[in-house]
């Protein structure tokens, strides 16, 4: 469980996040929706801690991650599997390469240990027989299963996901979702993911927030957001002809 109480963020005098409480379940899907620039990214990296909030406190199950010190931060951070826009593969390492630099990074793995765990990660995402591609050899969507690959590596109990099917065709932004949902559900990871995609709410979303101004302005679930009385999601949800086209059969 990931939470936040009463959290505020500037950046000099324009307030990005105000005031925002909010808790993130584990085992489920957490999607943060909103207009660009209203304050997902910065949320996001409030709550990873990249940015450090100006009000109010963040926890990480029991304890409390604003009031650790850098070097314990760190230790959580361990903990964390990010999977950024645009998969942030390193171009020059392959693919068992990529998926194994977090192991390298933080463990005391032995080369076999480590060729090993990556391997099971590779699997779990269903690929095989790419380890010595560079991401330049394989299409968008591997990418992004490697990088799902990499972001599982150390066994994280958080995932956080800044657009993962952003750049992707419908189909296989379907197939990464569910591999997503599929992964938190299996370990029970508090998985926190940044999207635009209505499709993508529709297929997976367990726990739906709303930001606007800055502030969480409407939470509920997948089966509720087309119904929902609220004007200024309702303008965002029904801002394209499908999902006017859904809601005109609903
Ligand atoms: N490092 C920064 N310094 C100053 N302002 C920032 C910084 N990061 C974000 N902002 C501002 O905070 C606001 C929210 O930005 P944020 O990136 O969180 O939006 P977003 O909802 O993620 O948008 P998008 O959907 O387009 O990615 C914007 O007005 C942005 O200019």
């Amino acid at each position: 469980m990931i939470r936040a109480v009463r959290i505020s963020k500037s950046f000099e005098d324009k307030l990005v996040i105000d005031d925002v409480s909010v808790t993130f379940q584990p085992g489920e899907i957490n999607q943060i929706i909103g207009q660009s620039g209203s304050g997902k990214t910065v949320l996001l990296k409030s709550l990873v801690g990249l940015y450090e909030v100006d009000k109010g406190e963040i926890f990480y199950d029991d304890f409390s991650f604003t009031k650790l010190q850098r070097n314990e931060k760190q230790e959580v951070r361990e903990k964390i599997g990010m999977l950024f826009q645009g998969s942030a593969l390193f171009d020059s390492a392959t693919v068992i390469e990529n998926v194994m630099f977090p192991l390298e990074m933080f463990t005391k793995m032995s080369k076999e240990e480590m060729e090993e765990r990556a391997n099971f990660c590779l699997q779990r995402v269903d690929i095989e027989n790419a380890n010595h591609l560079f991401p330049s050899e394989i299409s968008g969507g591997m990418q992004k299963r490697v990088a799902i690959a990499r972001a599982i590596a150390l066994n994280p109990r958080y995932l956080f996901c800044d657009e993962p099917n952003s750049g992707l065709d419908p189909r296989t932004a379907t197939v990464i979702d569910n591999l997503i949902k599929e992964i938190t559900q299996e370990y029970q990871m508090t998985t926190i993911i940044n999207t635009h995609d209505m499709n993508s709410i529709m297929e997976i979303g367990d726990k739906i927030f709303f930001i606007n101004e800055g502030k969480i302005w409407w939470e509920g679930n997948r089966e509720e957001i087309l119904h929902a009385d609220n004007k200024e999601l309702n303008d965002f949800v029904f801002s394209s002809a499908l999902t006017r086209a859904v809601k005109g059969v609903l």
